[in-house]
């Protein structure tokens, strides 16, 4: 069996350069049996495929190695090198091995049966609020420990995060690491952009990029599946720019009808314009709608088991999950509390 690593030692500011996993040059189809597409972005596509010893479904994605006439092999890498660094993230989709082909390296991912929640946050029937409450504990979850790792994901949108299943709704899973970047080993991020209706505002006025960027992408993703509209889209890029700039936000009661003044409470805490006044993933998961009666309980993600207090009134067995995950020592407790008594006071 012809394998071999990929590495590649130049690169912009925050791509990963050396990948570890085994690159297999045997033709792909000799082991998988291509059964249909998932999706496709702008270089690459996802296709379904079954491996033929073991009938395991798996998620291929091929990564063209030129891109407008230029080498990518290093973008190719980094995205390689990334879910690596996050392999032991439940929260992120699994890379199982990779194939390399003339054009294309190809990345056999665990497969998320669910689809995107995307779809959730365009169809006639919404999820209920308790479901949102887990799916985003879960997100939060999974972007704290990239961010544990000094990785800002970058691109996070309903379409880049995928469920484990439908019926019954699955576990969240992160994945599409193609604008992921490494804080601190190169200087300062700038300047990678992202889909307009999502991009923070100090992507569009070239600041330095943080964790913070992808707290913003929560506010989005929380708004879009509370209320099945995208808060900063309008008719063209320009209008969506300046609703991203001017954190121009609808959160009038008919749009957030269905749910508690929590939920608005956490989306305003996110859609903040400057980044270093929004909430880190950490002080998110102390929020108390994340923690309200009637939210459905996650799934454990493994931790070291301790014991404590807490500020949160959340159900025992979720608040060991909760003290766990704050750990980090970067976690700066926000006065959620504090400031919930001056938002009722004023008016949501
Ligand atoms: N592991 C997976 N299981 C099931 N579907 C997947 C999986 N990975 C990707 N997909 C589907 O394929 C789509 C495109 O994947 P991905 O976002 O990784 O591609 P991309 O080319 O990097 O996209 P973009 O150009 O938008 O950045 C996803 O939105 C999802 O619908």
């Amino acid at each position: 069996m012809a394998r071999r690593r990929l590495d590649s030692r130049s690169g912009p500011a925050g791509l990963l350069a050396d990948a570890q996993t085994p690159v297999l040059t045997e033709p792909l189809d000799t082991l998988f049996e291509i059964t249909g597409e998932l999706g496709r972005g702008k270089f690459a596509v996802v296709k379904k495929c079954v491996e033929k010893a073991t009938g395991k479904v798996f998620a291929a994605k091929f990564m063209r190695k030129r891109r407008r006439g230029r080498d990518c092999r290093a973008e190719v890498i980094h995205e390689m090198a990334v879910l690596e660094v996050a392999r032991n993230n439940p929260r992120v989709i699994n890379l199982h091995m990779a194939y390399e082909t003339e054009h294309d390296v190809v990345l056999l991912l665990e497969y998320a049966a669910g689809g995107e929640i995307f779809d959730h946050c365009v169809s006639d029937e919404l999820m209920s609020e308790g479901q949102i409450i887990r799916l985003i504990r879960q997100t939060l979850e999974g972007i704290h420990l990239l961010h544990q790792s000094n990785v800002v994901h970058l691109d996070l949108k309903p379409q880049n995060i995928l469920l484990t299943s439908l019926n019954p709704l699955g576990d969240i899973k992160i994945v599409d690491f193609g604008l992921a970047r490494r804080l601190g080993s190169a200087g300062e991020l700038r300047e990678i952009l992202g889909t307009p209706e999502y991009v923070a505002p100090e992507i569009l006025n070239y600041e330095p990029i943080t964790t913070a960027t992808d707290l913003w992408s929560v506010g989005v993703i929380t708004y879009m599946l509370v209320t099945g509209e995208s808060p900063f889209a309008d008719e063209d890029k320009q209008q969506t720019f300046l609703n991203v700039s001017q954190v121009n936000v609808d959160y009038s009661r008919e749009a957030f009808s269905r749910v508690s003044e929590l939920a608005v409470h956490f989306i305003q805490k996110l859609l903040v314009k400057a980044p270093e006044d929004r909430p880190s993933a950490a002080d998110c998961l102390s929020h108390p709608w994340l923690w309200q009666q009637g939210s459905e309980p996650s799934p454990a993600v493994p931790r070291t088991p301790r014991s404590g207090g807490s500020k949160c009134s959340a159900p025992p067995e979720d608040l060991e999950d909760k003290e766990n995950i704050l750990e980090s020592p970067h976690a700066k407790r926000f006065r959620f509390e504090e400031d919930l008594v001056a938002g009722r006071e004023g008016s949501l």
